[in-house]
């Protein structure tokens, strides 16, 4: 194979958002919780949230919340059931465009990019931000056509080049050896764990700078799931990456940083070793102590 596509962003130190905050119900960063102060976001956070309010129809799902998820790291996103991870994740690409009840208010950014503005262009957004959701779903073709469809749509390579860049995406997505020698067959005839791995080889292939997870591996047996860690572990330098998931442990081995969720608030966020071994909110420490949820 020749030179890889061209990745965004080289890995950047982290700096000024080390450490955990423990965030009050009104979204602000306690003891003050002002208002956050409207300033350009560090050059080592990749999405910027703040006070962000999400609705369906009359019920709010988010309330006033405001997180900064940082440049090629795993953050993880936790918490019990329906307090609001999906919804974060599917306002961050406006996936939740999809869905007619859904609104909302307040600020998400990626650099100069306004996420939520009528004015964004989606297509090219969800470009940018790719999304791998719970249960695989790959298109009706062929394993290599679920993989050119986006650089079909906006690139444009020759064969030659189309073929390296599908060869590479599976590969970075360790199911290379497993489907090579079958690439024109039905992409539907993969197990759940390559069909999963496949979806994240179409999502890194149109090079989004940002990959969301909801519950990738919920749905796989053990060695799967471990196969989608180590690939979480090596893709980790060169993307954002954020992931929802119900296993602690999975968190725990797989982040860098936490977000603890509750009823549509965050309660929590910091270093996953901290969050994990010294929370700093009762809730957060019994959520990961498995005393609930
Ligand atoms: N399309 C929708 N229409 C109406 N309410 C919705 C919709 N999607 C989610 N909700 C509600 O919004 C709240 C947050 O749901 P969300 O799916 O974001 O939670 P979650 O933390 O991801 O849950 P889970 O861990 O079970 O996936 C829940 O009360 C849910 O019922």
């Amino acid at each position: 194979m020749s030179a890889e596509p061209s990745l965004p962003g080289v890995p950047r130190p982290l700096s000024d958002i080390a450490g955990s905050d423990v965030v009050d119900g009104d979204g602000g960063t306690s003891p003050t919780a002002k208002p956050a102060p409207v300033s350009p976001a560090p050059e080592d956070v990749r999405i910027e949230i703040r006070d962000l309010n999400a609705y369906y129809g009359d019920f709010q799902a988010l309330h006033s919340l405001s997180i900064q998820i940082p440049r090629n790291k795993v953050t993880a996103f936790i918490g019990p059931s329906g307090c609001g991870k999906s919804t974060l994740l599917r306002w961050i690409n406006r996936m939740n465009d999809l869905v007619p009840t859904a609104h909302a208010t307040g600020t998400l950014r990626m650099g100069d990019l306004d996420i939520l503005s009528p004015a964004t262009d989606v297509v090219s957004l969800r470009r940018q931000i790719g999304i791998v959701f719970q249960k695989p779903n790959p298109f009706s073709k062929s394993i290599y056509d679920n993989v050119a469809f986006g650089p079909r749509l906006h690139m444009r390579l020759s064969k030659s080049e189309l073929d390296e860049l599908v060869q590479w995406s599976l590969e970075k997505a360790a199911v290379w050896e497993e489907v090579k020698d079958r690439l024109h067959k039905p992409a539907l005839g993969l197990s759940g764990g390559q069909q999963q791995r496949l979806c994240i080889a179409r999502a890194i292939a149109v090079g989004p700078e940002v990959l969301l997870m909801d519950e990738p591996c919920s749905a796989l047996d053990p060695s799967s799931t471990l196969a989608i860690e180590d690939l979480m572990d090596e893709l980790r330098d060169q993307y954002t990456i954020v992931i929802v998931t119900h296993n602690m442990q999975q968190a725990s081995r797989c982040s860098d940083k936490t977000a603890f969720f509750f009823e549509g608030k965050l309660i929590e966020f910091g270093e996953t070793e901290q969050v994990f071994t010294l929370p700093k909110s009762r809730q957060t420490e019994d959520y990961v102590r498995g005393r609930f949820g």
